[in-house]
């Protein structure tokens, strides 16, 4: 077992990365649980896993479950609010504890119901995705989307301990494998170079499941981003760089419709869309543009945003940005490989090109649109 730190003083927290954790939950998370343990799952996920969170806890500890529907359109007010109704009739008190067990859309879900419930519980997340394994359990976020798009209402509250269980990933879909690198390869693009070039060399591993590398992989991505996140939980600086390819992804998820185009595959457009823009401004060289188009469809994802938005809807969405600051939309492009920065300063023009332009990674062709 592997184990970093997020570094936030006395709510500091660890991040325990693993084959077969699950096994020995009980051991791990010992320290971090209370008597009264809420459970928020969803339907794909319980009957996979629920048994052994059941078989660890339920001799020592008073267990509720709340199982959620699948899928992005379960992040919503009504869900929220079914749950804290679940967690009301069950009776527990402030000092109980809400345990994620799912991919990202249980955990921000729980992550919201622990901060509101009696104005916040200790919680616990047990990431069953890639994608929630390097990202979305790190770091506090915690939201719902609302009909006007990606996140609108949330909170921040860190968990009190992560724990990774690299086996989960062995029932994952190839699909929601692609989309968890997509988080992956953000990594790599906006913070850690030597990280980027590793991803070129062990995509092909990666894809194929190959459980140590993706430990290696899952490893790198929370150390970074437990960096940024201890260095800036709020998002006052630094930390808006892990938005890179948000802006534009949120505003493909919400105008797709939510869950029609995974996260990470809106995520892996977004970043296509700012390494264009970035090598427009001469911040990205061309072949470090082709490497990361490269990249992306290594990991089959997608690097063209969908061709029927129109710039009016682009331009609506993109204002709805948590980064908007008077007014203006800030944009993370990548400056170089490994480095990003966040800027107000883009021609309008260069935008509505980059993200109508369609991309072939293959040939290397752009195509005006
Ligand atoms: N809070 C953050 O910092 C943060 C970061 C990144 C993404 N997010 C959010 O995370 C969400 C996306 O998360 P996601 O990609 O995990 O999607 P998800 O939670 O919808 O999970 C993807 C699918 O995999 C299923 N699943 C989960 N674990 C499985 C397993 N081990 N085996 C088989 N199937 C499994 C789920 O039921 C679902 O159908 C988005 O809402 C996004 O906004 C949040
Ligand atoms: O943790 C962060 O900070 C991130 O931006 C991580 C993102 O991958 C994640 O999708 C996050 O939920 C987006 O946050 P938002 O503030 O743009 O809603
Ligand atoms: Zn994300």
């Amino acid at each position: 077992m592997q184990q970093l730190s997020v570094q936030l003083g006395t709510r500091s927290y660890p991040i325990l990365v693993g084959s077969g954790l699950l096994s020995t939950l009980a051991l791990h998370l010992k320290p971090y649980l209370n008597q009264q343990v809420f459970v928020i799952t969803n339907e794909v996920v319980a009957p996979l896993y629920l048994e052994k969170i059941k078989a660890a806890l339920s001799n020592d500890h008073q267990l509720d479950i709340f199982i959620m529907a699948d899928g992005e359109e379960a992040k919503s007010l009504q869900t929220w609010q079914a749950a804290l109704d679940a967690l009301l009739s069950s009776g527990f008190s402030r000092d109980c504890t809400v345990l994620a067990l799912g991919g990202g859309v249980v955990g921000d879900l729980a992550g919201f119901v622990a901060a509101s419930f009696h104005r916040g519980v200790d919680f616990i997340q047990i990431p069953t995705t890639l994608l929630a394994q390097v990202d979305s359990s790190v770091g506090g976020k915690t939201a719902v989307n609302h009909p006007r798009g990606k996140n609108l209402i949330g909170a921040f509250h860190q968990p009190r301990a992560v724990l990774i269980d690299t086996n989960c990933l062995q029932t994952l879909p190839q699909r929601e494998l692609s989309a968890g690198l997509a988080e992956v390869i953000k990594y790599g693009v906006m913070a850690d170079h030597d990280f980027f070039s590793w991803l070129e060399n062990t995509m092909p591993a990666l894809v194929g499941l190959d459980e140590g590398k993706l430990e290696q992989a899952i490893v790198r991505s929370c150390a970074i981003k437990a960096q940024i996140v201890a260095a800036d939980e709020k998002e006052q600086g630094q930390r808006a760089l892990l938005n890179l390819g948000h802006t534009f992804g949120h505003a493909i998820e919400k105008a797709q419709g939510f869950g029609s185009w995974l996260h990470g595959e809106a995520v892996a457009a977004g970043i296509a869309i700012a390494a264009d823009i970035a090598c427009q401004r001469n911040m990205l060289s061309e072949s470090d543009y082709q490497r990361t188009l490269k990249l992306l469809k290594a990991a089959d994802l997608p690097v063209n945003a969908p061709v029927e938005m129109p710039w009016q809807q682009w331009q609506d969405l993109m204002l709805r940005d948590k980064k908007v600051k008077q007014g203006k939309v800030r944009f993370v492009l990548p400056e170089n490989l490994g480095h990003a920065v966040l800027t107000a300063e883009l021609d309008p023009e260069l935008i509505r090109q980059a993200v109508s332009r369609q991309r072939d990674a293959d040939s290397g062709k752009i195509h005006a649109h």
